[in-house]
């Protein structure tokens, strides 16, 4: 029996992804929760002849929405709309991020997966991180910021790219042939391309482009949509993917995404200590880079669901554009994580 529970189910994500969710064949139960009442949504989505059965709950009945749950994703909390920057999120969500971490540590197994797309990621997952070790209850091989839809951008913007330059052998969706690591935020947004021959076939003009537009495409969504809201649709989309891999690996063993039947690992922004090639791919920074930092999005491989370690063959085969967006990625990225960590470990009790 696999059990998902969404918690900000009610937004702009959340419906969607709970559709999503709806047509998965890999989950039996699913769980809806946000401040807003849930039932109807729930009930909208019973209807469809999918094997789960979905229930719905509201704001005094978060426990019963956790209980038994195998992963938890959490798109609660406010997005933003024109003229603000992800950091500006920061207060009104890392309150609710750590309050839902946790009723997640008193109420769930140890093994429960906690998928955070709530923003700022690069400060909400150490909040995450902080509110578990102070429970006792840290497992960093289950907790994992989404950054799919950086990904899900950076293949559909190559593909333009490569389609007006009339070229239709590279396929953007094939194994590698683009990742994004760092955070999720601006300048932390660092896609590389294994291949540079395909960088040198774009040229200087549209690279510099496709960089821009891949770290600044969530201001490109809000602007289009004057003023209501951020992203929905193609992070519903992104986060559907993101959990369809881990459940994969918790039905078949290893979880990789599979797109067209084209096979590639996905990143997520993870907490490197404790994870297995952690410590390597920290040196590694340490030494392109100059500056050492606990959390990375980096491609993931998985086991049971689990993180079961990291690919750092992503950061060996460098240009010396990536090796200086990484420079970049690295200071802000630092202040991100700080932040977050403090803003737990000055609290007195929880
Ligand atoms: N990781 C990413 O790539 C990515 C992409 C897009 C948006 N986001 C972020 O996702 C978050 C949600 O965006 P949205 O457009 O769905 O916003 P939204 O305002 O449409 O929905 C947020 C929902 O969270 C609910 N909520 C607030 N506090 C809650 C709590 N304590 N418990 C449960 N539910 C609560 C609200 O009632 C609302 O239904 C934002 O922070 C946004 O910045 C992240
Ligand atoms: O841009 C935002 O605030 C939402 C999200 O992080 C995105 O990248 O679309």
């Amino acid at each position: 029996m696999v059990k998902v529970c969404v918690l900000g189910a009610f937004g702009g994500i959340g419906q969607p992804l709970s559709l999503l969710l709806k047509i998965n064949p890999h989950i039996d139960e699913l769980s809806l929760y946000d401040l807003n009442d849930c039932h109807g949504i729930s009930k909208d989505l019973s209807h469809i002849n999918t094997k789960s059965t979905t229930s719905g709950f509201d704001k005094n009945t978060l426990k019963d929405a956790l209980q038994g749950s195998n992963i938890v994703v959490i798109p609660a909390g406010m997005a933003r709309k024109e003229g603000m920057t992800r950091d500006d999120l920061f207060k009104v969500n890392a309150n609710i991020i750590k309050t839902l971490c946790l009723h997640i540590g008193q109420t769930c197994s140890e093994n429960v997966k906690v998928l955070i797309i709530s923003n700022p990621v690069n400060c909400l997952v150490p909040v995450a991180i902080e509110t578990f070790r102070k429970l006792g209850k840290l497992h960093p091989e289950n907790i994992m910021g989404i950054t799919t839809l950086d990904i899900v951008r950076a293949e559909t913007f190559l593909r333009e790219h490569l389609r007006e330059l009339n070229n239709d052998d590279i396929d953007p969706l094939d194994h590698d042939v683009i990742s994004v690591v760092g955070g999720h935020s601006g300048t932390t947004i660092v896609p590389i391309i294994p291949d540079k021959n395909i960088i040198k076939l774009l040229g200087s003009s549209r690279y510099k482009q496709l960089v821009h537009r891949i770290q600044f495409g969530g201001d490109e969504v809000i602007k289009a949509k004057k003023s209501s809201g951020s992203a929905t649709l193609s992070m519903a989309y992104a986060a559907s993917e993101f959990i369809s891999t881990i459940l994969l690996s918790m039905t078949h063993g290893t979880g990789i995404c599979s797109k067209e039947q084209k096979y590639r690992y996905l990143p997520a922004y993870v907490y490197l200590p404790g994870l297995k090639n952690g410590a390597q791919l920290k040196r590694h920074l340490k030494q392109v880079a100059h500056l050492d930092v606990n959390y990375f999005a980096v491609p993931l491989k998985f086991k049971n669901g689990s993180i079961s370690e990291l690919d750092p063959t992503i950061l060996t085969k460098l240009s010396q554009e990536e090796i200086e967006l990484l420079r970049a990625a690295m200071e802000p990225l630092q202040i991100n994580i700080k932040k977050g960590e403090k803003f737990v470990q000055n609290t007195a009790k929880m």
